[in-house]
Order: structure tokens, then C-alpha cells, then sequence
């Protein structure tokens, strides 16, 4: 039985992991609302790259720094595929940037960071663009004068703006429902996602496709999302002026017209619906959090906060953040680091898949195993980080008090897959961190207690949680 034996011969050098139980697997080993913990306890029997079964698919975790900088930069190719799921396949599988896959992926990737790179980075508008947002920001801060607040919903949104101004040179009011909508359409599949339902229903689509749940939810949303997106981008066509291009979606529309053979092939409508969202997607409730983190954090630790706003007072007074300050300010930019490696915002970063099969560290992954590389275990590994469980500035500083680099930092992954918005989201966290920081002081709620532990999901966002924005001024 020539499958029988290559199956063997495939598993025969697999990474050990536990035993699995019929149906569910290792299912009931992992901790629905902290499955980091649950890898780690299960690497300290396995090691470093092992294996669980979650329903009838077979994942591989790699775990510790060393480990996944291995897998990641020294077989950086083998290790940039993203698994094909049964749920994708009916989704957005394939398409846009996050979830796709060979050629497609490298021209959607190529495409974004070349874009990003000329409407956002490097240059002055963005900078600009987020300046602005700070302002706004601010404003609506100091409209609560002093009082309790819960800012999840205004920073969700404020990271919006900054998404929606590169894809279309606009920025909404607050209040506007079209950023309303896409809001609420983008958090409710990041919920999702993590949910158990729609990890069972990538093993047994057929099995429980009928069942309702989050999964049904997440097509309904999907579709609503694209639709959106196409009534959106369809507005944007009929105001395309090809020498004149203002932004990500009449770049991606001029390529589109170019009538060379990729503008076909790559450069269709399903492409950009799904790298739009996709981009919402990844970059804004990851910012969002992690900037809410760093006010939580700060709230935490009044005697840090009052260091960086001494940092602020002596380099920026009361001028204009700018991201040319953050170089000679090496506190700041020491707690910026220390807010991203202890939110650990992304703990298992997004699936990987190997594009071959392989070898690695003796074991073998036949190609299109799914892959998860454990940031979380590399940003708490107790070999790079002195103080891994608590939040400590000074692990990105050195005797002198001067910005001290740690190769073990990688919130945003590593290698080919790494973030395509890492220089943004960059940009971004200092911008609003310092801009905050200079108008407010940050403080609970009077009798409030205040809780550093995440709150359970795919990210790690901070416990729902008030804040009192003080003004400094
Ligand atoms: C603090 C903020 C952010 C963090 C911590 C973060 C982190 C990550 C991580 C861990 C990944 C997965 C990498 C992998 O598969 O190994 C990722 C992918 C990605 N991120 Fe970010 N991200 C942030 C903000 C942003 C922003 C602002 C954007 C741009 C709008 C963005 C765009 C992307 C894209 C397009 C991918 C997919 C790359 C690919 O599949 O080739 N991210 N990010």
C-alpha cells in the first residue's frame, strides 16, 4: 500500500508531542484562554519543536527565540507558506497578502511594502497624517475632563484613520458610521478567529459546517466586508487620475489599468478587496492595543511615566513630537520596546506553513504542515530577558541609560512572512505615546484596581478598563 507507507515514512521523524485522543485530539491540553501557557508547559516534556493535535489537524509549535529565529531566518523560504484551511477556502484564502500564498503572495507583499514605503514611511505625510490624528485624539481625551473613560473604542478608531488615510487619503469623524461599521465588521473577526469553533471547523467542515456558530458569523461579516470595500473602491475608480496618485487603492487601480500581463493576472478587484481588509486587519487593533497597554501600563507605574514625560519635557518641551526625537530619547523609546515585548500583542504570531518538505533540527515536516511560531516564547524567554514576567524598561537599556538592542525582541515576527506594516506601526507608537504623554497625565480610577492580565482571544488586548486622562496643561 504504497500511501500507507509514504504516510509512515512521512511521520516516521515527525516532533513528538502528546498523545492525541480520537476526535478532539489534544484539544482538551490546551487552555481555550491562554493557550501560550499550555504550549510552554507541554514544550518543557517535548522540547523546542514539537507537535499537538488540534481535532484531526497535526500543528507544529516552535518555541524559545533560538528556535523560531532558526526556522524563520535560516530557512526563511521553506517556512513562508500560510496554511490552506478548510475555512479560508471559502473565504478569503489565497487572496490579498495575509493568507495567501506562492506568486500571488510575493506580488501582493512586493505591492504593499512599496506602497506603504511611498504614501507612509519614510515619507513627511504620513507623519503628518499621524499628527493630525493625535490632535483629534487628544481633543476627545480632554472632552472627558479628568473623568473615568474607556478608550478601546476612540484608539480602535484613531488606528483606523491612519490605515484608511493611506488606502484613501481620507480620515472619519469618530462618529461617522462607515468607520463605525467597519469596526465593528473587522473586531468581530479578530474575536473570532480565536474562537474553538472555528478551529474545530477547519478539521470537520463537513461535520459541523451546518452548525450555527462563529464560523457562520464570520462568511456573513466576510461578505459585508467585501461588499463594503467594492462600493468603496468603485467610488475611488471613477476619481482615478493615473498622474496623479494619492494613495494605496489608486496605485493598486492604476496597476490595474496598465494592461500588462500582471495587472490580470494579480491586479483584480478580489485581490484588492481582500489586501484592504486585510491590511485593517492586521494593523489596527494591533496598534490599538498595544498603545492602550502602554497607558494601562503607565497608569501601573506612575514613577516610569513621570520619567518619560522629564524625557519629553527636556528633548521635545512642548514642540511637536516628531519621529527624527525618538534617537535621543532612549527612555522613551526603552518603554515603547518594553510595552511591545510585555503585551506580546500577537502571542502566536499567524499560522505559518512549510513550502517543502523539509528538515529541520532532525525532524521532518512534510510540506503544508501548519507551523506556529511562539513570539510570546521568545519575547518571555528567560535567556535574553532578565526580568521576562514583569515590566521592566531597563531590559532595553544599558548602565549608561542609552537604547541597548535585544535580538529576542520580535513582536513582529521575523523573515519573509514578518510584518509588512512593522516601520508604521513604529511611526505610529511613538507619535501617539509621546503626543500623550506630553498633553496628559495618566491615571485609574479613583478605587480602581488595575489588572495586567490579557484579555483571552487571538490577541492579547488589555481587560475592558477605565482611564483618567489628566490634563498637563
Ligand atoms: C503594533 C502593531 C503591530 C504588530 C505587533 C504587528 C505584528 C504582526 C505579526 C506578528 C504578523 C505575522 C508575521 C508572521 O506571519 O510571522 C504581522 C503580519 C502582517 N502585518 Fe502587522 N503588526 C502591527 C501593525 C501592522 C500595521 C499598522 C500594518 C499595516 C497596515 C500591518 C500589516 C501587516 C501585514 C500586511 C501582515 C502580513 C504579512 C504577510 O503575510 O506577508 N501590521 N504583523
Amino acid at each position: 500500500n504504497v500511501f500507507r507507507n509514504q504516510k509512515k515514512y512521512k511521520y516516521a521523524n515527525f516532533p513528538p508531542g502528546p498523545k492525541a485522543l480520537p476526535l478532539i485530539g489534544n484539544l482538551h491540553l490546551i487552555n481555550t484562554m491562554n493557550p501560550q501557557k499550555s504550549f510552554m508547559e507541554i514544550a518543557k516534556t517535548y522540547g523546542t519543536v514539537f507537535s499537538i493535535q488540534l481535532g484531526t489537524q497535526k500543528l507544529v509549535v516552535l518555541c524559545g527565540y533560538d528556535t523560531v529565529k532558526d526556522a524563520l531566518i535560516n530557512y526563511a523560504e521553506e517556512f513562508s507558506g500560510r496554511p490552506v484551511t478548510a475555512m479560508g477556502a471559502r473565504t478569503t484564502q489565497g487572496y490579498g497578502i495575509l493568507g495567501a500564498n506562492g506568486e500571488n503572495w510575493k506580488v501582493m507583499r512586493r505591492f504593499t511594502l512599496s506602497t506603504l514605503r511611498d504614501y507612509g514611511m519614510g515619507k513627511k505625510s504620513i507623519e503628518n497624517k499621524i499628527t493630525e490624528e493625535c490632535e483629534c485624539l487628544m481633543q476627545r481625551f480632554r472632552s472627558h475632563g479628568g473623568k473615568p473613560f474607556d478608550n478601546q473604542f476612540i484608539m480602535n478608531a484613531a488606528a483606523a484613520n491612519i490605515i484608511m488615510s493611506i488606502l484613501l487619503d481620507h480620515r472619519f469623524d469618530y462618529d461617522d458610521p462607515t468607520i463605525l461599521k467597519l469596526m465593528r465588521l473587522v473586531n468581530e473577526n479578530i474575536k473570532s478567529v480565536g474562537s474553538i469553533m472555528v478551529r474545530l471547523y477547519n478539521s470537520f467542515p463537513s461535520v459541523i459546517g451546518w452548525l450555527p456558530g462563529k464560523h457562520n458569523k464570520i462568511f456573513e461579516n466576510h461578505k459585508e466586508m467585501q461588499s463594503f470595500v467594492r462600493d468603496t473602491f468603485t467610488r475611488k475608480e471613477k476619481e482615478l487620475d493615473i498622474n496623479n496618485q494619492r494613495n494605496l487603492i489608486d496605485t493598486f487601480l492604476a496597476k490595474q489599468q496598465e494592461g500588462k500581463p500582471e495587472s490580470e493576472l494579480y491586479y483584480h478587484n478580489k485581490n484588492l478587496g481582500v489586501l484592504v481588509s486585510n491590511l485593517f486587519a492586521a494593523g489596527m487593533e494591533t496598534t490599538s492595543s498595544t498603545l492602550r497597554w502602554g497607558l494601562l501600563l503607565m497608569m501601573k507605574y506612575p514613577e516610569i511615566q513621570k520619567k518619560v514625560q522629564c524625557e519629553i519635557e527636556n528633548i521635545i518641551g512642548s514642540a511637536q513630537p516628531q519621529v527624527e526625537h525618538r534617537k535621543q530619547m532612549p527612555y522613551t523609546d526603552a518603554v515603547i520596546h518594553e510595552i511591545q515585548r510585555f503585551g506580546d500583542i500577537v502571542p502566536g504570531s499567524l499560522p505559518h506553513a512549510t513550502t517543502k518538505d523539509i528538515t529541520f533540527r532532525g525532524y521532518f515536516l512534510p510540506k503544508g504542515t501548519t507551523v506556529i511560531p511562539l513570539l510570546h516564547s521568545a519575547l518571555k524567554d528567560n535567556a535574553y530577558f532578565e526580568k521576562p514576567e514583569e515590566f521592566y524598561p531597563e531590559h532595553f537599556l544599558d548602565s549608561d541609560g542609552k537604547f541597548k538592542k535585544n535580538e529576542a525582541f520580535i513582536p513582529f515576527s521575523l523573515g519573509k512572512r514578518s510584518c509588512a506594516g512593522e516601520n508604521l506601526a513604529k511611526m505610529e507608537l511613538f507619535l501617539f505615546f509621546t503626543s500623550l504623554l506630553q498633553n496628559f497625565i495618566f491615571q485609574a480610577p479613583p478605587g480602581a484596581e488595575l489588572v495586567l492580565n490579557p484579555a483571552p482571544g487571538f490577541t492579547n488586548a488589555p481587560l475592558p478598563h477605565e482611564i483618567c486622562a489628566m490634563p498637563r496643561k
